[in-house]
């Protein structure tokens, strides 16, 4: 018998999860699953979840909440035969938007059923995992406003932007990568994905590949007020290459110097400020169950 291990945020996207927990099990009752639930409790859930893990040796691991879940699960399952996945129950649900996993509940868990697997790419960022999008400058310092706020949901998270946007001042920000300089000078934020688009569905590397052994370093340099609106049409409409003001970089890995101390975040979590930034791209690593099977570069 097949065995999960569901991993339930209680209170991801402001989402009332008392219901989800009985749906789960009289779904996993019917499909003759094995399953085990973890509630977070946002203390100490990492070191919680590995013993969880050891002691139940599950073949999937599924996120029941947003992009915090996922990435605390896949901390614990990249680089194994353990495949993660995703029931979205956040604010956002980057990742599994970019990966086409449907949002509605019973969709989600067909997807469980139909155990279609398939490794993306992961980064390495200062030793850290990043699944999704690690960026520097403006919307890392939304995230960590976010984070201290007491609000959930996306209309929180809009609301945050718009308030630290009026004063927000660019910061400096030297990328290199194979020793070469790609980029000096002052940016509103730098994006490093793997990704196409944030949750918010503002597709920022609209080109990007989960699985081609690459990320990409975008560059939203400095733009007038007025050109505000331009950009919020060109990131929801797949055309932000479009812009005068973006450049992106492919690389398997790059070190950006932070000049000015901006604010980071790694995949939807705020991380201490730090001078230097170094990643590389980890292919493969991480086991994930896909509606269907993204484009497939050679190998
Ligand atoms: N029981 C809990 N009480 C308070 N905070 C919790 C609890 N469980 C987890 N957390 C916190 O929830 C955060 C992760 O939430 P998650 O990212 O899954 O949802 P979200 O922020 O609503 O959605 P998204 O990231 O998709 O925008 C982490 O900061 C974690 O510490």
């Amino acid at each position: 018998m097949k065995k999960i291990l569901f991993v339930v945020n209680p209170i991801s996207g402001d989402i009332d999860k008392l219901d989800i927990e009985e749906n789960l099990r009289t779904f996993c009752l019917q499909q003759e699953i094995t399953a085990e639930f973890y509630k977070t409790s946002g203390e100490q859930d990492e070191e919680k979840l590995k013993a969880k893990i050891q002691a139940f040796q599950p073949e999937t691991v599924v996120a029941v909440g947003g992009d915090g879940t996922v990435s605390l699960v896949a901390k614990q399952i990249i680089k194994t035969d353990v495949s993660l996945g995703i029931i979205p129950q956040g604010s956002g649900n980057g990742l599994s938007k970019d990966l086409d996993i449907p949002q509605t509940f019973d969709e989600a868990m067909q997807v469980l059923v139909e155990n279609r697997v398939k490794a993306i790419d992961t980064l390495d960022v200062n030793g850290q995992i990043s699944i999704h999008i690690c960026d520097m400058g403006f919307n890392a310092l939304v995230v960590k406003r976010f984070d201290e706020g007491e609000t959930r949901g996306p209309g929180a998270y809009a609301w945050i932007a718009m308030q630290e946007f009026m004063g927000y001042t660019t910061k400096r920000y030297t990328i290199k990568s194979k020793g070469k300089v790609l980029f000096d000078g002052d940016a509103f934020m730098v994006t490093v994905t793997n990704a196409k688009a944030f949750g918010s569905n503002a597709a920022i590397n609209p080109n990007g590949i989960i699985n081609d052994g690459s990320f990409e370093v975008c560059v939203m340099e400095p733009f007038p007020k007025t050109s505000s609106l331009g950009i919020l049409y060109r990131l929801y409409t797949d055309s932000i290459d479009d812009s005068v003001y973006t450049q992106r970089y492919s690389c398997q890995e790059a070190v950006i110097e932070n000049h000015d101390e901006a604010q980071v975040q790694i995949d939807g979590e705020p991380i201490e400020t730090v001078k230097t930034l170094s990643i590389t791209v980890q292919p493969r690593t991480l086991k994930v169950l896909l509606p269907r099977l993204p484009e497939q570069p050679e190998a």
